[in-house]
C-alpha cells in the first residue's frame, strides 16, 4: 500500500465537508456527474485531434453510469472519459491543494447552507462526496496508458494509491455510504430526482443501473392450476437525463425552467440566474451562445485568479473552460457557453486570441449582453439588484472597452444630490433634469456618501440648483472618472478640480476683492508652507469659510496615485489648493488681524477643517485640537 498524506488545506477542507457542510448533501452527485462529463468532453476532444487516439476511439461514445446497491450501502458513478494516472490523481484529489482550496476555506461563512453553495465555485467539488461517504475508491485509467490506479480514502488525514487493473479508460468512483445516508442515496427515485434537477442537460447520456425484483406474469391457465408466480432479480438500465446540448434546441421550445436548470448544471449555483440570453447566429459566421448573469456575483469576481465562466465548444465538442479572453474581463461574471460552427477543433490559445471568427463572436456577444442589460434596466427594481452586484465591473468596462464605452455609460447608475436616499440616477436622467444652459455632468468622488453630500464644494452648485453626482466608491471611481470623457457630448467635470458655476462677479469686482485680501492670502500661504499648493480667494463658497480643491493636472496625478495604491504601493497625498471665502466672518476678521500666532493657528484650522469636511484625513490631529483650544480660549 502506498500511503500519502493530504496537504494541510485539503485535510482542513475534508474535515469541514464531513462535519459542517451537511445542509445540501445531494450536490455531491451533481459534482461527480459534472466531473464525469468534463472527463468525457476531454476525451471527445482528444480523439478528434490526437493521431494516437483516433483509431482506438473511432466508435467510442461517451456515457456516465450510476449504480447503487442497497445491501452494500454503496453508490458507484463511472464514466468512460479521459481518466487519470497516478500523477493526476495526486495532483487533482490528493496532496497538492489547488489554488481554489485555500480560498474556499477562507471564504467559508459558517452558514452551512451558504457554504455548500460555494463548493462548486472554488473547484473543490470532488471532496463534497465526503459529506455522505465513509470511504471512497477512485479507480481510474488514463486514455492511452496501460496501467490503472486505485485511490482510496476515508476522508481523514491520508489516502492510498496502488496500481490495479481496469479494462477501458475512464473513472469509477465507488462510494461506501455512511450508514445514516444509505437509505437516502442508495435509492432509485432519489438518484433520478437529483440527476433530473442538476444534470438533465449534460450532453452525454447518464444511465441508472440497478437490480429489481420482478414477478413472473402467469397465464390464466397457470393461475387456475394454482401455480405460484416465480420471482427473480433482473438487471435494469435506464437513461435518466435528456442528454442534449440544451443550447442547440430552438428558443421557442425551451421553457424558463429548462434554462434555469441548465444554468445550475454548469455554474454550481443553486439559485436561478438573474438573466438568460440565448442567441443563434446564422449567415457568414455561424454560432450559438447561451449566457447567464448570476443573481449574486461570483465569489471570485475580484480575485486575479478568477475562474472564467464561459465554456467554448466547437460543433458541440467541448474545447476549453479556462480561457479568460472569450469575453472581456469586465464581463467575467457572465456564465454560459459559446458554440462555434466555424472554428477548427484544434484551436490553440494563441490562435484563439488572434482568430477573426472568435473576435467576431466576442464582439457581437458583448453587444448582445450589453443590450440585454439595457432591457433589464427598464425594470427599476430588478435593475437595482443588478447594479448592486455588478456596478463595479461595469465601471471597469468604461476604460477597458472603448468601442462600447457609450453603451456602458448608459448602464451606469449614480447617487446624486437630487436623488432620494437609496436611489440612483442614470446619466440620461441627469441630463434630462438639467438646465438647458448646462453642458456638463458634475461629480464629486470620495469614500462616504454622507460626507460628500455635505461637502462645502457643493455650496455653489446647490445655490445654482445644479445636480452633482455623488461617487462614493473612491477606489474605482477615482481611476475611472478621468477616463469617462463625455456622455452624449456632456463633459464630465470633477467639482474639486473645475471652476465653480456661474460666477456673479465681474472682473473688476473680482480684482478688487483679490487686492483687498492679497496680503492675508500671502500670509496664510507663508504659514502653511508646503502643506498647500496655493491659497486663493474663492466664489464657490457661501456658508463655509474654506475648501480644498485641486487643479486639472493634480486630478490626473491623483488618478495615477490611486492606481499605484490599488497595486499596493504607498503614495503620499499631493498638496491641495486652499480656497477661502472672503464673505465669511472668519476670513474677514483674519484679514484685519495683526496677531501673528492667531494668523498661524487660524490658517491651519481653515485648512484642516476644509479637509475634514471633504472626508480627507488630517496629518496632525493633536496640533489641530491644540489650535482649536487656543482660539476658543481667545474668543471667550
Ligand atoms: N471523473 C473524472 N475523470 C477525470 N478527472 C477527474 C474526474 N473527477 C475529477 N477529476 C479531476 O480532478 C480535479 C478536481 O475535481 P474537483 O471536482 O474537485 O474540481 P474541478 O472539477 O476542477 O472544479 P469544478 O468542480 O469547479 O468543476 C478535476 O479538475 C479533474 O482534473
Amino acid at each position: 500500500m502506498a500511503k500519502h498524506q493530504f496537504q494541510t488545506e485539503v485535510g482542513q477542507l475534508l474535515h469541514l465537508m464531513t462535519h459542517s457542510l451537511y445542509s445540501n448533501k445531494e450536490i455531491f452527485i451533481r459534482e461527480l456527474v459534472s466531473n464525469a462529463s468534463d472527463a468525457i468532453d476531454k476525451l471527445n476532444y482528444l480523439r478528434l485531434t490526437d493521431e494516437n487516439l483516433k483509431d482506438a476511439y473511432a466508435t467510442w461514445k461517451g456515457e456516465v453510469n450510476i449504480s447503487f446497491d442497497e445491501a452494500d450501502k454503496s453508490l458507484t458513478i463511472s464514466d468512460n472519459g479521459i481518466g487519470m494516472n497516478d500523477e493526476d490523481l495526486i495532483a487533482s484529489i490528493g496532496t497538492i491543494a489547488k489554488s481554489g482550496t485555500k480560498s474556499f476555506v477562507e471564504a467559508l461563512t459558517g452558514d452551512a447552507k451558504k457554504d455548500s453553495n460555494l463548493i462548486g465555485q472554488f473547484g473543490v467539488g470532488f471532496y463534497s462526496v465526503f459529506m455522505v461517504a465513509d470511504n471512497i475508491d477512485v479507480i481510474s485509467k488514463k486514455a492511452g496508458s496501460e496501467t490503472a490506479y486505485k485511490w482510496s480514502s476515508n476522508g481523514t488525514g491520508e489516502f492510498d494509491l496502488v496500481p490495479c487493473t481496469k479494462e477501458s479508460s475512464g473513472t469509477v468512483i465507488y462510494i461506501k455510504l455512511k450508514d445514516e445516508e444509505a437509505s437516502e442515496f442508495a435509492s432509485k427515485y432519489r438518484i433520478k430526482n437529483i440527476v433530473e434537477k442538476y444534470s438533465n442537460h449534460i450532453a452525454y447520456p447518464i444511465f441508472l443501473n440497478y437490480k429489481e425484483e420482478v414477478t413472473e406474469t402467469l397465464s390464466e391457465d397457470d393461475k387456475k392450476a394454482g401455480k405460484e408466480a416465480a420471482k427473480s432479480i433482473e438487471d435494469k438500465r435506464e437513461k435518466i437525463n435528456e442528454a442534449t446540448a440544451l443550447w442547440m434546441q430552438a428558443k421557442a421550445k425551451l421553457k424558463e425552467q429548462e434554462y434555469n436548470d441548465f444554468y445550475k448544471s454548469i455554474s454550481h449555483d443553486s439559485t436561478d440566474p438573474m438573466l438568460s440570453i440565448h442567441t443563434k447566429v446564422e449567415g457568414v459566421s455561424e454560432y450559438t451562445t447561451l449566457f447567464y448573469i448570476p443573481k449574486t456575483a461570483p465569489m471570485d469576481m475580484y480575485r486575479a485568479d478568477f475562474q472564467p465562466g464561459v465554456k467554448l465548444y466547437v460543433k458541440r465538442v467541448f474545447i476549453t473552460d479556462s480561457e479568460k479572453e472569450l469575453l472581456p474581463t469586465y464581463l467575467r461574471f457572465v456564465r454560459g457557453i459559446i458554440d462555434s460552427e466555424d472554428l477548427p477543433l484544434n484551436v490553440s490559445r494563441e490562435i484563439l486570441q488572434e482568430n477573426r471568427v472568435m473576435a467576431n463572436i466576442k464582439q457581437s456577444s458583448v453587444k448582445k449582453i450589453l443590450s440585454e442589460i439595457k432591457k433589464l434596466s427598464k425594470d427599476e427594481e430588478k435593475y437595482a439588484e443588478f447594479i448592486a452586484q455588478y456596478i463595479r465591473p461595469l465601471k471597469e468596462g468604461v476604460y477597458q472597452d472603448y468601442t462600447n464605452k457609450d453603451a456602458i455609460l448608459e448602464l451606469l447608475r449614480y447617487k446624486s444630490t437630487k436623488t432620494e436616499a437609496g436611489k440612483m440616477t442614470s446619466l440620461e436622467a441627469y441630463k434630462d433634469r438639467a438646465d438647458s444652459e448646462q453642458k456638463a455632468i458634475y461629480y464629486i468622488v470620495g469614500e462616504n456618501e454622507k460626507v460628500l453630500k455635505s461637502s462645502p464644494l457643493l455650496e455653489s452648485y446647490k445655490k445654482n440648483e445644479i445636480e452633482v453626482l455623488i461617487l462614493d466608491d473612491k477606489e474605482i471611481d477615482e481611476i475611472i472618472t478621468p477616463t469617462m470623457g463625455a456622455f452624449k457630448e456632456w463633459e464630465f467635470k470633477d467639482i474639486t478640480a473645475c471652476e465653480p458655476p456661474k460666477v456673479e462677479q465681474n472682473e473688476e469686482e473680482k480684482k478688487e476683492v483679490e487686492e483687498k485680501f492679497k496680503s492675508i492670502v500671502e500670509k496664510i500661504k507663508d504659514k502653511l508652507g508646503d502643506a498647500v499648493k496655493e491659497v486663493k480667494i474663492t466664489t464657490r463658497l457661501s456658508e463655509s469659510p474654506s475648501c480644498v480643491t485641486k487643479d486639472a493636472g493634480d486630478a490626473q496625478m491623483a488618478q495615477m496615485m490611486q492606481m499605484m495604491r490599488a497595486m499596493g504601493q504607498e503614495m503620499p497625498a499631493s498638496a491641495p489648493i486652499l480656497e477661502i471665502n472672503p464673505d465669511h466672518e472668519i476670513v474677514k476678521k483674519l484679514n484685519g488681524c495683526a496677531d501673528d500666532s492667531t494668523i498661524e493657528d487660524v490658517s491651519w484650522i481653515l485648512l484642516d477643517q476644509a479637509k475634514l469636511s471633504e472626508g480627507m484625513d488630517i496629518t496632525d490631529t493633536v496640533a489641530f485640537a491644540q489650535r482649536l483650544s487656543r482660539i476658543t480660549a481667545k474668543a471667550l
